[in-house]
């Protein structure tokens, strides 16, 4: 929208006070229902599917553009509206749906990478938005051609939706060792359960039964069916909103005043930047200040699966958000209170960002259960979309009341960073006090798994770290069944040419019925 400003006010024939009301109104009504809807979209994707949903809400993205683009069309804002309020729920929603399934396939190895790509893409994406939206406007098709080129490349990003859909299929999921999508474990549990029962009942029935089940069988099995039952109670509810740990409250305000230091600054920084640096040159400043607006985004294009992947490599996540923070200080005080040129704060401005995005959002696994992820990642949206609805109209009442002085919005962005400072100093705090379990190294497997070793994957932690990961064994610690998963297929999958022997001592089959036998992977202890 940004992008189109002066074509669209020109093509819809509006004055310019009234133009900024439909601007406004046009950016608002995108974030305002996201201040509640991810929160439903997370728990759908946590109790159906997190593929499912991604159709969904790829199609509401689809359909909302659409009807923008006919709104532009037919010069009817009110279509526009309701275009971006459609647009906005599936968008908010799919970048949730998004997260989750990232998480599913990369917990265990480069998920601040895969995070960080995800974000690059979404830079590159405004970037070229910026950038190239105002040429294609500019030509015979105007704001109708940009608009309903905007619409393809909703299409494309569908089809991209329904690939992803296939790649994430339950078998392929299995087939890799990632947690199943929870609709097709409710399924697939059920069946399991109902072959349990079926199974004891075959044992108990045939006394003459030729196969005979050790007591460690035994055990194993009531283990299972214990698992079965607490799994049932695994579903997300919403009551279990109110039972999340601090840190993850505390880590959602570090995204409400990190992100509000970002990128309201950013809506304005253009206005700012002529105003301030290029007063007296306004031909410089119309092409100045276009390649100036995109340099936080391009920096963050390329910085944030940097960063992603230094969060993998040497962990430490949660303590990259107090130096984002510092980072965000420095860039609004050079920018706001002193003559010196903009570049450099605009690159430290770019860098903070790719920082703590790219360290914030692989923090939230890290402290909730697999079955809430959704809900978590719905939560945290919600936090990011309260910063990007109300800090906007402050900056802007800002503006009215000092009659454009833009000292006073960088007061307000310094203030906003140096909560965030605030905050992520107490988040690493109160983690430190709790084992550090966010300044875990989580990094790709190379070598063989040990058995004695207690979590997932290779990495490196001191014994504090490892004192507070408990049991990895119990099925109520995050990431049981996923790590039970990954040790079952990578026992198969390193074994060049796994004989069947040795399969077997790896597994108990049961006879269920004629001709049927479900096999059950053993749990591994540490010696
Ligand atoms: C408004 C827009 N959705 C946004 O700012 N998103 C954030 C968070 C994306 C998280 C995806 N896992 C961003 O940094 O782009």
């Amino acid at each position: 929208m940004q992008a189109l400003n002066v074509q669209m006010r020109e093509w819809l024939g509006t004055d310019y006070a009234k133009y900024q009301y439909y601007l406004n109104l046009l950016y608002s009504i995108y974030s305002f229902p996201n201040i509640v809807l991810p929160l439903v979209g997370g728990l759908l994707i946590d109790r159906l599917s997190a593929s499912k949903m991604l159709m969904v809400f790829g199609l509401l993205v689809c359909v909302g553009q659409g009807i923008f683009a006919i709104g532009v069309s037919a010069r009817s804002i009110w279509a526009m509206v309701l275009g971006r309020l459609i647009f906005g729920i599936g968008g908010e929603c799919l970048g949730v749906a998004q997260a989750k399934i990232i998480t599913d396939w990369f917990k265990a190895r480069w998920l601040g990478f895969a995070l960080g790509l995800n974000l690059s893409f979404a830079r590159i994406g405004t970037a070229l938005n910026d950038n190239i939206s105002p040429v294609i406007a500019a030509h015979r098709s105007g704001v109708v051609g940009a608009s309903w080129t905007g619409f393809g490349i909703c299409g494309l990003s569908f089809a991209s939706v329904i690939w992803l859909t296939y790649l994430d299929r339950p078998e392929s999921r299995t087939s890799a060792g990632v947690r199943p999508d929870t609709s097709y474990k409710r399924s697939d549990r059920i069946q399991s359960k109902t072959n349990n029962i079926v199974g004891r009942q075959a044992i108990n029935a045939s006394c003459d039964s030729t196969m005979t089940m050790s007591s460690d069988a035994l055990d194993e099995e009531d283990e299972i069916e214990k698992e079965d039952e607490m799994a049932q109670d695994d579903q997300m509810l919403c009551s279990e909103i109110l039972t999340l740990q601090p840190n993850f409250w505390i880590l959602s305000l570090c995204c409400i005043a990190l992100y509000g230091a970002v990128v309201p600054f950013i809506h304005v920084s253009s206005d700012f930047l002529q105003k301030k640096w290029y007063t007296n040159n306004p031909t410089k400043a119309g092409t100045v200040m276009v390649s100036f607006d995109s340099i936080p985004d391009i920096v963050s294009a390329i910085g944030s699966p940097l960063c992603g992947y230094l969060v993998d490599k040497f962990g430490h996540r949660a303590r990259y958000i107090p130096l984002s923070a510092l980072l965000l200080i420095w860039a609004h005080v050079q920018l706001g209170l002193t003559p010196i040129s903009p570049i450099v704060a605009m690159f430290v401005l770019g860098l903070a960002y790719s920082l703590f995005a790219s360290a914030l959002w692989p923090c939230i696994p890290f402290l909730v259960k697999d079955h809430q992820l959704g809900t978590a990642y719905g939560l945290v949206t919600i936090a990011l979309n309260i910063s990007l609805t109300v800090f906007p109209l402050v900056v802007a009442s800002i503006l009215e009341i000092t009659q454009g002085s833009y000292s006073h919005v960088e007061m307000l962005f310094i203030a906003l960073a140096s909560v965030g400072l605030l905050l992520s100093i107490l988040l690493n705090v109160l983690d430190h006090q709790q084992g550090g379990r966010l300044q875990l190294i989580e990094e790709p497997s190379s070598g063989p798994h040990h058995p004695e070793e207690p979590f997932e994957g290779h990495r490196r932690s001191s014994l504090s770290e490892q004192r507070l990961l408990h049991d990895p064994y119990n099925p109520r610690e995050p990431g049981f069944e996923y790590r039970r998963q990954r040790r079952y297929s990578r026992d198969l999958l390193l074994e060049e040419n796994p004989d069947m022997e040795d399969v077997q001592a790896m597994v108990t089959t049961r006879s269920v019925g004629e001709g049927i036998i479900t096999v059950i992977p053993h749990r591994r202890r540490p010696i």
